[in-house]
């Protein structure tokens, strides 16, 4: 699998982000996608997700050597960022068994064992609406990286998160990160130093 940037450029009327940004993102691998802050990093994920377009360029997924259509992107996803919200009426469990309906888990074992890892295991019946920021974080996390996804896009993923949930998060990625590309948008090293060896740092400015 490979994701490929080409000559991809993002301008809003007031604002120049990024111009020409060329890049191939392997299997794998994890990437950090660093810059200042307004440099465009959750922009370039939001491009990547095909949620906003470019000002020029393309955005490719190759699978098998083929070019995959847009409308199959998002079965080839998995997203957790800032701006992308759980279903607060849902419970815990009700949000388990709504993604188990699209996507098979991708972890060894159940992704009831992941709940009780994250440490949520006691609020399966428990609306989301009641949840902290930092237990929706974790829940976030558990949909994108615990279940079938070839590339996992995640933005500023230890926001919200205590000490024991950051120390949760590089076990996770550790444990499901292989075979995938993983792009981790951020300026935060402890979110990516440990697993992220190439760094692609979008700031031109
Ligand atoms: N719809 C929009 N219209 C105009 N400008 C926008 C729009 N969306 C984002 N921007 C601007 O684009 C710039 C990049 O925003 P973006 O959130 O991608 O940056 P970032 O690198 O992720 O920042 P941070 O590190 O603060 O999270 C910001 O200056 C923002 O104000």
């Amino acid at each position: 699998m490979q994701l490929i940037l080409e000559g991809l450029s993002k301008k809003y009327p007031k604002n120049k982000l990024f111009e020409d940004l060329n890049h191939t993102f392997e299997s794998n691998n994890a990437y950090a996608i660093t810059g200042e802050n307004g440099s465009g990093k959750s922009t370039l994920i939001k491009i990547i997700a095909g949620v906003i377009a470019p000002s020029k360029g393309n955005v490719k997924f190759i699978e098998e050597g083929k070019v995959v259509e847009k409308e199959n992107i998002y079965k080839l996803l998995g997203i957790s960022a800032p701006y992308l919200n759980l279903i607060e009426e849902f419970t815990l469990k009700e949000h388990l068994d709504f993604h188990s309906k699209f996507k098979k888990t991708h972890l060894e074992k159940n992704v009831m064992d992941e709940i009780e890892n994250a440490n949520l295991h006691r609020s399966m019946n428990k609306a989301v609406a009641e949840f902290s920021s930092g237990m929706q974080q974790r829940l976030k996390l558990i949909l994108c990286c615990s279940f079938e996804a070839k590339v996992l896009l995640l933005d500023e993923p230890t926001s919200h998160l205590d000490s024991k949930g950051v120390a949760w998060y590089k076990d996770l990625l550790k444990r499901t990160a292989n075979e995938r590309i993983t792009l981790i948008a951020s300026n935060d090293p402890t979110e990516y130093n440990d697993f992220a060896k190439k760094i692609v740092n979008i700031d031109i400015k």
